[in-house]
C-alpha cells in the first residue's frame, strides 16, 4: 500500500514538473551588446589601455580586466536567479587557501533560471567575449555558486590551469561597502612573475561582472569578509581557451641551513623544564613518537626561562620583516640583528649541539654522529664495519627501531628508501625563524617549494598565546600533498614543544587568521599577534 501511494505521489511531482518551464531565458544589457561600446571595449583590450563608458570599465593594469555593471537587462530574472541559488546546498571548503561555502554544481542544475544563466553566458556572452578579445573560446561550461561570509576568505592565486583563458565573476551581492571586505583584489607583480601587492580593489555590487585575463600574472584574491551580516554571493567561472604561454615558474633558493653550535648540556639545564631531561622520561617520550611521528612536550622550557622570552617577543626593540610572496605566505620575521639577549639565547638552544642530542633521544632520529641510527639494516652494517661506536652519555640512550613520517597511508618503506640514499656521512642541519603572527597572516602549500619535498623535523615553540582560540586560525595544518584532509593540527599553546616528523608527502600550512583574532579585548602589544620559534632539522 505504502509504495504504491508513494509511486503515485511521484507521478504527480513528474507531471508537473513537466508543465514547469525548463528554462528562463534572459539577456545581457542593451547597453554592453551596443556596436560602438563593444568597439571602444575592443580597441581599449587590444593596445592595453583604459577605457569607461557607462557602467563599463576596462583596464590592463595590474592584468588586463573589466567590469559589467548591470550586467543581465531583466531585473526579475536577477532577483529570481538570487532566490534559487539561495535555494541550493552549500558546502564548507576550507584548506590553506580558501574559506567559503560552494553550492552544488552547477553545471547540471535544471532550476529554470540558473540554466538560463548558463545559456546567456555561455551562448550570448561567449561570443561577445569572443570578438570583443579577439580570442577563439570553447562551449566548455565551467561554472560555480560561491557564498563568502563573516571571516571567509580566498587568498592570493593566479587561476591557472590548463584551459582556462578568462575568468569571470558575476556578483549577487545587497549594497556592499569596501569596509564590508570581500574585495577582489589585483596584485602587482616583480620581474618573476611573483605578485607583489594590492594595487586595485574591486568592490563587489550587484549584478555586476566582471572578467578578466587567465595568465602567469592574473594573481588577485578576495579579501577576508569583515561584515558579520552581509552574504557575498556570487557565480564563477572561465571560458575555456588555448592558455596563454607560461615562463618556467621561479624557484626561490632554499633556505640556508648550519649544522649545531658547539654547546654542551649545561645550556639545557638551564632552559629546559628537568622532567624532559631524565632519561626514562625521554625514552617513553621515543616509544611514542615513534608510534605516531609527533608528540606535544607541554610546559617544554623552564618556567622563568618561557615568561622572560614571552616578554621579551613583544618588546618594540625586534625589528620585524614581512615574508612574501602572498601567493605563498605573510607573515614577519624577527631580524636576527638586535634580538633580546634572552630570545637570542633561545635560539641558540634550539640550535646547539646538546638540542640536537636531545632530539634524537626524543625522536630516534640521527641528528647527531653519536646518536644511534633509526633503522635496523644499518645498525646491523655499521656493527659489521667494526662497530665500536663511542656511547655518549647524554645522547646514546634509545632504541633504534625505525620512525615513521607522518603520512596519509603510513609508508615505512619510503622512510627506509631515505635512509638508504641520504643519510650516509651527511652532517646533520638546521635551519629556523622566529616568526610573528597576527591578523591576516598564512601561509600557503605549495607543491613546487623544494623545502617541503624531504623528510625533516618541524618543531614549534609558540609564545603569546594566552587567549588565542583555534577559530582564529594560526594553526599548523599538515596534509597530504593533493589532498584536503588533514593529518595533523598544531594548535598554538604557550610553551608547548611540537615535533612532527614529516616524509616527502606531507606538506604543511599555517591557516590564514581571521578577523576573529582581532575582536578579543586583550591589551598585547601589536595587536592579537603570538609568537613562534619554528626549526626544522635535517638528519
Ligand atoms: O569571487 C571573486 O571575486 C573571485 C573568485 C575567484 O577568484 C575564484 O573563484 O577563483
Ligand atoms: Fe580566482
Amino acid at each position: 500500500m505504502m509504495s504504491s501511494k508513494r509511486k503515485c505521489n511521484r507521478d504527480i511531482e513528474q507531471r508537473g514538473k513537466k508543465k514547469e518551464k525548463r528554462e528562463e531565458t534572459t539577456e545581457i544589457s542593451e547597453i554592453i551588446v551596443a556596436t560602438d561600446v563593444k568597439e571602444k571595449v575592443k580597441e581599449a583590450w587590444r593596445k592595453n589601455e583604459q577605457c569607461t563608458h557607462g557602467g563599463i570599465e576596462v583596464d590592463c593594469n595590474p592584468f588586463p580586466h573589466c567590469v559589467l555593471r548591470n550586467f543581465i537587462q531583466d531585473q526579475t530574472f536577477v532577483e529570481n536567479l538570487q532566490r534559487e541559488l539561495l535555494n541550493l546546498n552549500f558546502h564548507d571548503k576550507s584548506n590553506d587557501l580558501y574559506k567559503f561555502k560552494q553550492s552544488d554544481d552547477l553545471k547540471k542544475r535544471k532550476e529554470p533560471y540558473i540554466a538560463g544563466l548558463r545559456a546567456v553566458l555561455f551562448q550570448q556572452f561567449r561570443s561577445w567575449l569572443a570578438e570583443v578579445l579577439q580570442v577563439e573560446l570553447e562551449p566548455t561550461v565551467d561554472i560555480s555558486c560561491a557564498k563568502y561570509e563573516y571571516t571567509d576568505i580566498l587568498l592570493c592565486h593566479d587561476d591557472e590551469l590548463e584551459g582556462r583563458r578568462i575568468a569571470f565573476i558575476l556578483y549577487l551581492v545587497p549594497a556592499w561597502d569596501q569596509a564590508d571586505g570581500g574585495t577582489l583584489d589585483l596584485y602587482s607583480t616583480d620581474e618573476n612573475y611573483l605578485p607583489q601587492k594590492v594595487v586595485k580593489s574591486l568592490v563587489p555590487s550587484w549584478n555586476t561582472l566582471m572578467f578578466f585575463e587567465v595568465s602567469p600574472i592574473s594573481f588577485h584574491q578576495v579579501s577576508e569578509v569583515i561584515s558579520e551580516e552581509k552574504c557575498r554571493l556570487s557565480v564563477s567561472g572561465w571560458f575555456h581557451g588555448r592558455s596563454l604561454d607560461r615562463p618556467p615558474r621561479h624557484i626561490e633558493p632554499a633556505p640556508p641551513r648550519s649544522p649545531h653550535l658547539p654547546r654542551d648540556e649545561e645550556l639545557l639545564f638551564e632552559w629546559i623544564n628537568p622532567v624532559y631531561l631524565d632519561m626514562g622520561y625521554q625514552e617513553q617520550v621515543q616509544e611514542e613518537f615513534e608510534e605516531t611521528s609527533e608528540i606535544l612536550l607541554k610546559n617544554f622550557l623552564k618556567e622563568d626561562k618561557f615568561k622572560e622570552v614571552n616578554e621579551a617577543l613583544k618588546q618594540n626593540e625586534i625589528r620585524w620583516v614581512r615574508r612574501g610572496p602572498p601567493n605563498k605566505r605573510r607573515y614577519e620575521r624577527a631580524d636576527q640583528q638586535g634580538l633580546p639577549p634572552c630570545v637570542s639565547a633561545c635560539w641558540e638552544l634550539l640550535s646547539s649541539e646538546a638540542f640536537f642530542l636531545l632530539l634524537s633521544n626524543f625522536t630516534g632520529l640521527k641528528l647527531h654522529f653519536l646518536a644511534p641510527g633509526n633503522d635496523e639494516e644499518e645498525g646491523e652494517a655499521e656493527e659489521k664495519e667494526g662497530g665500536g661506536r663511542e656511547e655518549n652519555g647524554e645522547g646514546a640512550e634509545g632504541s633504534s627501531t625505525g620512525c615513521p613520517a607522518v603520512t596519509a597511508a603510513g609508508r615505512p618503506q619510503e622512510v627506509k628508501e631515505k635512509a638508504k640514499t641520504s643519510r650516509e656521512d651527511s652532517t646533520p642541519v638546521c635551519r629556523g625563524e622566529v616568526r610573528r603572527w597576527g591578523h591576516g597572516d598564512y601561509t600557503l602549500v605549495h607543491d613546487t617549494d623544494l623545502d617541503n619535498t624531504e623528510f625533516a623535523l618541524d618543531l614549534l615553540l609558540h609564545c603569546g598565546c594566552e587567549d588565542w582560540q583555534t577559530e582564529f586560525g594560526g594553526f599548523t595544518s599538515y596534509i597530504a600533498n593533493g589532498e584536503d584532509e588533514e593529518l595533523l593540527t598544531v594548535n598554538p599553546e604557550n610553551n608547548s614543544l611540537a615535533l612532527v616528523y614529516r616524509d616527502k608527502e606531507t606538506l604543511k600550512f599555517v591557516k590564514h587568521i581571521n578577523h576573529r583574532s582581532s575582536t578579543v579585548a586583550g591589551n598585547r602589544h601589536h595587536g592579537n599577534a603570538f609568537y613562534d620559534f619554528s626549526f626544522v632539522y635535517y638528519e
